[in-house]
């Protein structure tokens, strides 16, 4: 038998006292795709930058079609043919899609080859359906485009083996069956891929054979993803069964949020037109919708960023005067924003500092101007606990968090202030599905207790599961409403596009 393009052999790697790997082992064969999967935190991550040269293990070697490999950094790694897409891109987005190609790729004799790169960017389209233009800046691409040019580099670098870490928690699910048979195309020519993902059904279709790593050490394999349920692939992850909540009958209460008729100008995304939407105390709106058609101006608008052109709005029986976070908060709501690494946590602060951030003036994290370190950091320490975020402690910097965790601490901030209108975008994204099940069901115990709550998503099945109703968002509309007792993702699909609208 031919040897694997990689193989890692004994990875283990701490950061201070947490073991983020313990003597891992993995291989990968030509035109394999592996599933590598875990709880937040389980060291899927660091595994992979371990690969990808971006940290030094502590003990273990790497070896590429069994000669074993120094890899101390990325060079070293794409010349080993290893190519790796993160979960933030590594972009230049004032350069078009060909100009990042040919960064630092001389031609033959030291100049840029434009002819040879827009010939080969052509040649990668066509082998894998994976086109750009290639004229076009990259801030002028979606998400889904940008992540297509990461791995059109990476082939364009020469790599063997492609490392996706979480590649679709940014892609609408229509965008994902187009990864996936590039993916398959890919694979079906010899290349391997290592495929991250906390959605099982995914793992399931696309990968040949999983690694489940669990508190940083191999916890199982599992041979025939196909042929495995999702239920048994998270008993391996997580060391147990996952029990999917119930949604209880309730009987909403008076409207918490009421917009009318909100407008707003031009603004980042798309703007909002003439959008009237409630949500009554104890009860969950659903926001669907394919993103870009609103849904960020409406969670700007709601939390206070973005102060509407026209309309109003009103927030527990109050009309809203002025639009900032500070004053919308004092009324009553919170918010888990969408981007958690930009607009969530600060993420060179410690964790305790930014998880009071939005609240450090208030008495309770301070006393006659001064700042309470011991109420701060007492604070972050409960919720460390009822959370179960995965970290040293609340003085790690927020930043070295695992995605998982950090989401996970920006949910506790949130909801430890017992807020009576929650506006959430993409509330388990990056979540494992033990932790998303657990925030599942602290939306519905606050709905219990009277909070309205307002979830942006683009997983119906998850809207479906927890909202009371569902809005569909259309070029900055509201297309229609409907009782999700009438909802189905067939339905809701087709009111996506414009093609259905009811009141
Ligand atoms: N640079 C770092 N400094 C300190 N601790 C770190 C660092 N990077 C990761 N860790 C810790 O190592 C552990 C593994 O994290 P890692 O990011 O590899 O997990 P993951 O499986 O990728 O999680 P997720 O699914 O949430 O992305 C976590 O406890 C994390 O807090």
């Amino acid at each position: 038998m031919s040897a694997p393009l990689i193989e890692m052999r004994g990875i283990t790697k701490s950061f201070g006292a947490v073991k983020a790997n313990e003597a891992v082992d993995l291989s990968v064969a030509p035109g394999e795709i592996l599933g590598l999967l875990g709880e937040n935190g389980a060291g899927k991550t660091t595994l992979m930058n371990v690969l990808f040269g971006a940290y030094a293990p502590d003990a273990g070697e790497i070896l590429v079609e069994g000669k074993p490999v120094a890899i101390h950094n990325s060079a070293d790694a794409l010349a080993a043919g290893i190519g790796m897409v993160h979960q933030h891109f590594h972009l230049a987005p004032r350069l078009t899609v060909l100009e990042n190609l040919l960064i630092g790729i001389p031609g033959k004799s030291g100049r840029i080859d434009r002819a040879g790169g827009l010939a080969r960017l052509k040649e990668i389209g066509r082998q894998h359906g994976l086109s750009l233009d290639p004229n076009l800046p990259v801030s002028a691409l979606s998400v889904g485009e940008q992540q297509r040019l990461e791995i059109i580099k990476a082939l364009f670098r020469g790599a063997k083996l492609l490392i996706l870490d979480e590649p679709t928690a940014v892609l609408a699910p229509s965008e994902v069956d187009g990864l996936f048979a590039a993916l398959r195309s890919m694979a079906a020519q010899g290349l391997g891929i290592i495929f991250i993902s906390h959605k099982l059904n995914e793992v399931r279709a696309l990968t040949h054979r999983c690694v489940v790593l669990r508190h940083g050490k191999v916890a199982g394999r599992v041979d025939h993803p196909a042929e495995t349920t999702s239920a048994e692939m998270a008993r391996l992850m997580c060391g147990h069964e996952i029990v999917p909540p119930t949604r209880e009958v309730s009987t909403p209460g008076a409207s918490v949020l009421t917009l009318d008729g909100i407008s707003t100008s031009n603004h980042a995304g798309t703007p909002l037109r003439d959008v009237s939407l409630f949500v009554r105390a104890g009860e969950i709106l659903g926001i669907a919708g394919v993103s870009g058609n609103g849904q960020r101006a409406l969670a700007d608008v709601i939390s206070g960023m973005l102060p509407p052109r026209v309309g109003s709005m009103t927030i527990a029986g109050q009309t809203v005067a002025q639009f900032s976070p500070r004053a919308l908060q004092a009324l009553g709501l919170g918010r888990i924003p969408e981007d958690r690494m930009t607009t969530g946590l600060v993420t060179n602060l410690p964790l305790a500092d930014s998880m009071v951030l939005p609240r450090i003036g208030t008495e309770a994290f301070s006393r006659k101007g001064l700042l309470n370190p011991a109420a701060i950091r007492a604070f972050a320490e409960e919720q460390i606990k009822a959370y179960d975020i995965r970290c040293p402690g609340p003085m790690v910097r927020a930043g070295a968090l695992s995605g998982g965790n950090l989401q996970k601490a920006l949910l506790a901030r949130e909801l430890a202030f017992d807020p009576k209108v929650l506006i959430v975008s993409q509330p388990t994204r990056g979540l494992d599905i033990g932790a998303a099940r657990f925030i599942h069901e602290k939306f519905l115990a606050m709905r219990a207790k009277g909070c309205g709550i307002i979830v942006i998503g683009e997983d119906l099945e998850e809207l479906l599961m927890l909202s009371d109703r569902i809005a569909v968002m259309y070029e900055g509309r509201i297309a229609g409403t409907l009782d999700s007792a009438d909802a189905t993702v067939a339905r809701l699909g087709l009111m996506m596009t414009g093609a259905e609208g009811h009141a």
